[in-house]
């Protein structure tokens, strides 16, 4: 989908279709990640092993924020699929604005799980992909960069909701203002949810993170990279709830915006 063309971004089929190619960066960046060990060093605040001059948390928010500086000052954070973990330290880019048509409801910067999916990420995603405690002080720079990665692939995903929420209000307006009216947060949830969709992004993950991590020479002799129920789970468990979270957020304030 095309954001300078709100035509595109509406259709349900067509945002579906992104969703599944970002499972294969999504893939990808956990098979990095399983190149590593759990690493609690780099997370850890303020850490013993790792002394950063001047800064008040761990190395991965030290080195996220060097990068989301950066970035910010290419735009990155302009686009409506992209969202900051650390608000504070984005700054104005240097090139001109990108005048995207209004494409998500008002408010639409204010929902942002970024919080929430860097706690699982840390706490229940690494320790299913990565390949054993402990740290490894030689790599705690590619490591670090891996989880950037890694973070902003799910964190696009999950947003990636909002675009689902808009095209599903748009597509029954009557419906869900009634929904939205009753706050009927357990209505919109059901609404939202449709469980085919849910088991085929599993099955497909299961045979994606088969044949991505193994080597396609190897025969029955090949062992996968990362354990493929591992990115399943992780999609079962976290990548689809908060998407779905993102999603009623989203649309219990849809009728703040009167004229959209
Ligand atoms: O495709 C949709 O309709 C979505 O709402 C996205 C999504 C997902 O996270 O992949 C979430 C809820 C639905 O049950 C199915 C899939």
């Amino acid at each position: 989908m095309n954001f300078l063309k709100p035509e595109s971004v509406y259709n349900l089929s067509n945002i579906r279709e992104d969703l599944i190619r970002m499972e294969d960066t999504i893939i990808f960046n956990l098979i990095e990640r399983s190149d590593f060990p759990c690493m609690p060093s780099i997370y850890e605040k303020n850490s013993a092993q790792i002394k950063i001059p001047d800064f008040d948390g761990s190395f991965l928010d030290w080195l996220f924020q060097q990068h989301e500086t950066v970035e910010s000052q290419v735009r990155r954070y302009q686009s409506p699929d992209q969202y900051p973990f650390y608000p504070q330290v984005v700054k104005k880019s240097f090139l001109p604005a990108i005048e995207y048509p209004k494409l998500l409801a008002e408010y639409f910067r204010e929902v942002n799980v970024n919080g929430e999916i860097m706690d699982v990420y840390i706490n229940k995603m690494i320790p299913r992909v990565a390949k054993d405690v402990g740290d490894e002080c030689e790599n705690f720079g590619s490591t670090a960069l891996v989880d950037i990665f890694t973070l902003q692939s799910i964190s696009r995903r999950i947003h990636f909701g909002m675009f689902v929420a808009e095209a599903k209000f748009q597509a029954d307006r009557e419906k869900y203002t009634a929904l939205i009216e009753r706050r009927d947060v357990d209505g919109i949830m059901a609404n939202i949810t449709n469980s085919a969709v849910e088991e085929n992004i599993l099955k497909r993950l299961m045979e994606k993170a088969k044949a991505y991590g193994t080597d396609p020479t190897a025969g029955n002799q090949g062992t996968s990279k990362v354990h493929p129920e591992a990115v399943v789970g992780i999609y079962k468990d976290w990548v689809i709830p908060l998407t779905k979270k993102v999603e009623v957020e989203y649309l219990l304030r849809r009728l703040e915006d009167k004229d959209f």
